[in-house]
């Protein structure tokens, strides 16, 4: 059988503490093709360090080991720093939390969007400029010629948020990852921001590794889920199945969602046990 487009294999990530060096991911495996595959947990459950070590961007006091990390049936365990820039411009994109901490505010939009196209082709400025206003229009942005020439101040979170998507997507990566892409905006906009990525996932034949603690999100956009609990790995099904999951900690992820009717209440404490 072919080997999936990402494929990781007893991954574990440690940081030293005062009590010596604590596991934050623990021994996990998983693969992800041409597909949505979303890594759910509660906070601190290691979805994040997971997300940076595929990366390369763990803290540099962080310790990573694994058995097998590979990309595109390339090896990244023995990958050098190069090889590692190349991947990340080409290869993998990376898309946070909040355009405000990822955009340069000093920049205007179109450079941004452009920048991977400069450092990682030989296309003329004219050339860029055109396939950036493409890619600003396929995020929907409504006057891409625009926003091209705005500053990122300008921008609304949703807007921002479709412009960070366009600048990861303009080089074509094989792989997104999208650590949490849509907290920082309101209900409405998160699901046309997730439907967007999904539409785009699939138009351009992309694996999507949707980090995020929301399963009804989860439920509505991916196509698996692997559920981690403490570092490890608790479960992993169909997102269909997330309402009628095998474990009981799946379950109660499940039941502390928030619905439109405790949206902006306190969820509910679940154990360690639940
Ligand atoms: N720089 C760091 N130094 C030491 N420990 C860290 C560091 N960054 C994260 N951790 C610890 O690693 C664990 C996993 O963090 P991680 O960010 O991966 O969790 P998460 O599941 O993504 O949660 P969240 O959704 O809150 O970000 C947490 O216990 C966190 O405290």
């Amino acid at each position: 059988m072919a080997e999936p487009l990402l494929s990781v294999q007893d991954l574990s990530v440690s940081f030293p503490s005062a009590a010596g060096m604590v596991r934050v991911v623990d021994g996990i495996g998983f693969s992800v093709d041409r597909e949505i595959v979303a890594l759910v947990g509660e906070s601190g459950s290691g979805k994040s360090m997971t997300g940076r070590a595929i990366m390369g961007l763990l803290p540099h006091h962080a310790q990573m080991r694994a058995a097998r990390l590979s990309f595109g049936g390339q090896d990244l365990l023995s990958l050098p720093a190069s090889g590692w820039n190349a991947l990340r411009g080409n290869g993998i994109g990376l898309i946070l939390q909040d355009p405000k901490y990822s955009l340069n505010p000093a920049h205007k939009v179109g450079r941004q969007v452009e920048e991977t196209l400069l450092l990682h082709t030989r296309l003329s400025g004219a050339e860029r400029r055109e396939q950036a206003l493409d890619m600003l229009h396929k995020v929907g942005l409504p006057d891409p010629k625009r926003v091209y020439s705005s500053y990122p101040a300008a921008l609304s979170g949703g807007m921002g948020q479709r412009v960070m998507i366009a600048a990861m997507l303009i080089n074509r990566p094989k792989l997104l990852i999208a650590d949490e892409p849509t907290s920082a905006l309101d209900r409405e906009l998160q699901s046309q921001i997730l439907a967007l990525l999904r539409s785009l996932t699939e138009e351009f034949g992309m694996g999507l590794l949707l980090i995020s603690h929301d399963l009804q999100q989860v439920a509505q956009f991916a196509d698996r889920a692997v559920v981690m609990r403490g570092g490890r790995i608790e479960e992993e099904l169909a997102s269909a199945d997330l309402a009628n999951a095998q474990s009981a900690y799946t379950r109660a992820l499940w039941a502390a969602r928030p619905s439109a009717k405790t949206y902006g209440t306190r969820l509910p404490v679940y154990g360690a046990g639940a």
